[in-house]
């Protein structure tokens, strides 16, 4: 897992930092990487360093100062370096004398030239000559979108961009983009990730995030935010040992479906089936659908005649009527683990005495998609990862908010999120399919909030798979339906399996 710190604990993390090294000197160690990774950008896309030119957009900041000195570096590679100062008065003194001495121009980006959008002439040379655009605009004290002249000038851009820190007109913390914001190629960060880097819809981290050294390791402690990564997931993934039989493995309960909604049943079970090599229990009126798709189901027609179960997955399409009622309670009183997902969830914000069916021992497990979030606690709101930190603590449960980025929220606070980078995983029935991912590996004995981020991970790894036939979230795809999503959780599982090696 690798982490990611807000603002404020960067902030003060780097306190702690400036007292033994200057800041100066972390800014230029911190605008050095900005630089190498702006050269490299260069010579992809353009096929050379030298000669080409770059334009900074310099804010009035120390992001803009981490530019100005990116600025100074690529001078003596023999990049030509425009610098546009959004507020010439107050660009970091020091960056901008240090590009001076290295010979880089400066412009400023209105001026008494500028145009009826308030952009000088020099300044909208500077950005249409660019090979590159190295974004200094805003990065940890950024507040809401860019302003005018920053969004009209980034409009203009079309060559490829490196953030400073973070895309200019992200929201630190949340990720949200509140009007115009940068589309970055790479950013290059400093230190850790920060919340944005991997809760944005598709703004930034769908593009490859540089985490640079400046020193700040020793002093960032616990993380806001966790992150997975495929090598240990596949790690921890449960497969058979030689002393395994199919019980040792965990048996997991899927209460799920109805007459209505017997697919349900079919795909929460089938990714039980092909999560795990532990036995697979289904109870619930689409009996005969579910044997009929995976004969290795031993399937009854109530969750009261089902076997013994290491943990229950129950929720989707069993209604949210009196019957589906009656299985959400059995299956909470059950004593496992438990996965509620989908009409589970209605339940349990409509009638709070389930709450009481629960065994408090017993592990809970909540996959609300927005929807169901707000029926059980009101709106999520713009900062997701509080809301299902709240939620988490409030109902003693682990709550996996789905989305573009899934986040996971443990009682004590922990949270993990998983970005799906690309968005096939958005198609009926495929939180039926993770659901059944989950269930699996509860009964398998993984720790629930673990077990939300492993199935998650591959959920959209199984997505992307099924889509696009590779795993690059920017491969060309094609809409799947949660029957191809599910089909793909096997090669998903071999490839995370393989990272791990
Ligand atoms: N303190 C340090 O020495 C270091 C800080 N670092 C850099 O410093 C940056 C943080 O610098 P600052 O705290 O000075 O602030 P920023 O440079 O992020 O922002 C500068 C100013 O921009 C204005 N602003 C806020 N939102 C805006 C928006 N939407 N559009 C336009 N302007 C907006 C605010 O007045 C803010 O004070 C980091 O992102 C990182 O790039 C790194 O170089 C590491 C070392
Ligand atoms: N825009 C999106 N991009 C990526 N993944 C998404 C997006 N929207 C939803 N998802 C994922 O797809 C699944 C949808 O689950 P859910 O809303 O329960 O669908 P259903 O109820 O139809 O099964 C979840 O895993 C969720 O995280
Ligand atoms: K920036």
């Amino acid at each position: 897992m690798y982490g990611a710190w807000t603002p404020d604990q960067i902030r003060a993390a780097e306190q702690k930092l400036f007292a033994r090294t200057p800041e100066p000197q972390v800014m230029r160690r911190a605008a050095y990487a900005v630089a190498v990774h702006t050269a490299r950008l260069l010579d992809e896309s353009s096929g050379s360093v030298a000669g080409r030119h770059a334009t900074l957009l310099v804010g009035a900041g120390n992001n803009g100062g981490d530019a100005l000195w990116a600025g100074a570096f690529l001078r003596r590679r023999g990049v030509g370096v425009t610098a546009v100062l959004l507020s010439p008065d107050k660009a970091h003194p020091a960056g901008l004398a240090a590009l001076r001495r290295a010979g880089g121009r400066v412009v400023e980006a209105g001026g008494p030239s500028a145009d009826t959008a308030g952009i000088g002439a020099e300044a909208a040379d500077a950005v249409e000559r660019a090979d590159v655009v190295v974004d200094g605009i805003v990065g940890l004290s950024a507040r809401g979108g860019l302003r005018p002249t920053a969004a009209e000038l980034v409009r203009r851009v079309t060559a490829p961009v490196v953030a400073v820190d973070l895309p200019s007109g992200v929201d630190p913390l949340t990720g949200a983009v509140d009007g115009a914001a940068v589309s970055a190629e790479v950013t290059v960060t400093f230190g850790g990730h920060r919340p944005c880097h991997v809760l944005g819809a598709g703004v930034v981290h769908s593009r490859p995030v540089e985490v640079a050294d400046i020193g700040l390791d020793d002093f960032l402690g616990d993380p806001e935010l966790y992150l997975l990564e495929d090598a240990e997931v596949g790690a921890c993934w449960p497969v058979p040992s030689a002393s395994d039989d199919k019980y040792s493995q965990g048996v997991v309960g899927i209460a799920a479906g109805s007459a209505t909604y017997p697919g349900a049943a079919v795909l929460a079970g089938g990714a039980a089936v092909q999560a795990t090599s532990g036995m697979v229990r289904y109870a619930g009126p689409a009996a005969d659908v579910v044997r009929a798709h995976w004969p290795e189901v031993v399937a009854t027609g109530s969750v009261t005649d089902a076997g013994r179960v290491q943990a229950w997955a129950v929720g989707p399409g069993i209604g949210t009527g009196g019957s589906g009622r009656e299985v959400l309670r059995h299956v909470l009183e059950a004593g496992v683990p438990v996965c509620a997902d989908a009409d589970s969830i209605t339940l349990l914000a409509e009638d709070p005495t389930l709450w009481d069916a629960r065994d408090p021992d017993a592990p809970l497990v909540l996959t609300p998609h927005a929807g169901e979030f707000a029926r059980l606690a009101g709106e999520v709101g713009a900062d997701r990862v509080s809301a299902v930190r709240e939620v988490a603590a409030r109902f003693d449960a682990v709550v996996l908010l789905k989305g573009n980025t899934t986040v996971v929220a443990a009682p004590d606070g922990r949270v993990l999120v998983n970005s799906a980078r690309q968005s096939w995983p958005a198609t009926a029935g495929s939180g039926d399919v993770l659901t059944g991912l989950i269930g699996a590996l509860l009964a398998a004995g993984i720790d629930p909030w673990a077990a939300c981020g492993f199935a998650s991970l591959v959920h959209s790894r199984a997505a992307l798979l099924a889509a696009t036939g590779g795993a690059d979230a920017d491969a060309v795809g094609a809409p799947i339906g949660a029957s191809a999503l599910l089909a793909s959780v096997p090669d998903a599982i071999r490839a995370v399996r393989a990272e791990a090696l």
